[in-house]
């Protein structure tokens, strides 16, 4: 198989993360974290993440630079002490090896053009979702010449703790989150032929996805289901086994890009789970760019049996500016 020594490392990786994230939502995330709208139990969480998963990639792949969405930057300030010894803590590090492995996922690749290989994780996404004790997913992906070709995808709170990986024309895999080693059950999107039947997911926050856009555009494809809303790139996995037959990621401002830690990982599962992916106006989705899709617009991720009808009425439906 191919990429077998990166899935092997990236599936440990996220799943020692995903650990660190549940520890931390369960011992942090309270009754009056939750009342206060206290933010520090994610932050804690999503550099504690970003540790464990740049260290180990650090240690396994020290060539291949790795485009995390965190830097080390407030957690050196003086005032951050209380929180850098929580992390370390968390991370089960040292103080001076968490803010180097953070920083580890530093990368930019429009800064160096000649790169064409490098990771890109989100520690933590659906950091909203992780404070309201819901959703969230720890998400790795490896790009080389734009696309995706691996991905892992840890979702701590989906069915107890799942893992869904893919590699490029390898299929999709769902894994527990609590096992070992990269063997998992096939995965494959819904068989739904006609969108009228179909039900698409969202994001749970208004201001992430055009939620008003999606009820008329629902309403176009005949859809009568209720829009399925969860968190995080729990969405893709939603399509990528079956649970949703469309995901729609809307664009609700100007100016506003996609970061590509928030699609790597969730877009190849789908897409080897056999579905389609492209953005809103059905343009093949480019990671070569930098940190951000800069030349994409929100995303339509289906089951592939009618993407192009999806797209077709998601351009008459929305205006997208830049
Ligand atoms: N305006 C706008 N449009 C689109 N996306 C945005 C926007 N603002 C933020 N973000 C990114 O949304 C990520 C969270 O994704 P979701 O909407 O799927 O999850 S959630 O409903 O917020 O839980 C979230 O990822 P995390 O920061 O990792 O949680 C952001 O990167
Ligand atoms: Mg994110
Ligand atoms: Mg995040
Ligand atoms: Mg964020």
């Amino acid at each position: 198989m191919k990429y077998e020594s990166e899935l092997q490392i990236a599936v440990s990786a996220v799943r020692a993360a995903s650990k660190v994230c549940q520890q931390v939502q369960a011992n942090l995330v309270t009754a009056a974290t939750l009342e206060k709208k206290d933010k520090s139990p994610v932050t804690v969480a999503d550099f504690a993440s970003q540790a464990v998963v740049c260290g180990a990639l650090k240690a396994a792949f020290p060539g291949v630079p790795v485009v995390g969405e965190e830097d080390s930057k407030e957690l050196r300030e003086d005032e951050a002490a209380e929180l850098r010894a929580k992390v370390a803590q968390h991370a089960g590090m040292s103080e001076a090896e968490a803010l180097e492995a953070i920083d580890h996922g530093g990368f930019d690749p429009a800064s160096d053009p000649g790169v064409t290989t490098y990771w890109t994780l989100d520690p933590i996404d659906g950091t909203k979702g992780f404070l309201r004790g819901e959703q969230y997913a720890v998400a790795l992906g490896l790009i080389e010449n734009g696309k995706v070709v691996l991905g892992v995808l840890g979702c701590p709170n989906l069915d107890g703790g799942l893992l869904m990986t893919a590699v490029r024309g390898e299929g999709a895999k769902k894994l527990s989150i609590d096992g070992e080693g990269t063997d998992g059950e096939t995965v494959g999107v819904s068989d739904i032929e006609d969108v009228s039947q179909a039900n698409f997911c969202e994001s749970v926050e208004s201001g992430h996805s055009d939620q008003d856009a999606s009820v008329k555009i629902a309403s176009e494809l005949g859809i009568t289901a209720e829009p399925y809303r969860i968190d995080s790139q729990c969405k893709y996995a939603a399509v990528a086994r079956g649970n949703a037959a469309i995901y729609l990621r809307l664009p609700t401002r100007p100016g506003y890009r996609e970061k590509i830690w928030d699609h790597a990982a969730g877009m190849i599962v789908v897409e080897e789970a056999g579905g389609t992916v492209t953005d809103v106006l059905g343009k093949p989705v480019d990671f070569s760019l930098g940190r951000t899709l800069e030349n994409n617009r929100g995303i339509i991720a289906t089951n592939g049996k009618f993407h192009e009808r999806v797209v077709e009425v998601v351009s008459g439906a929305i205006t997208v500016v830049d």
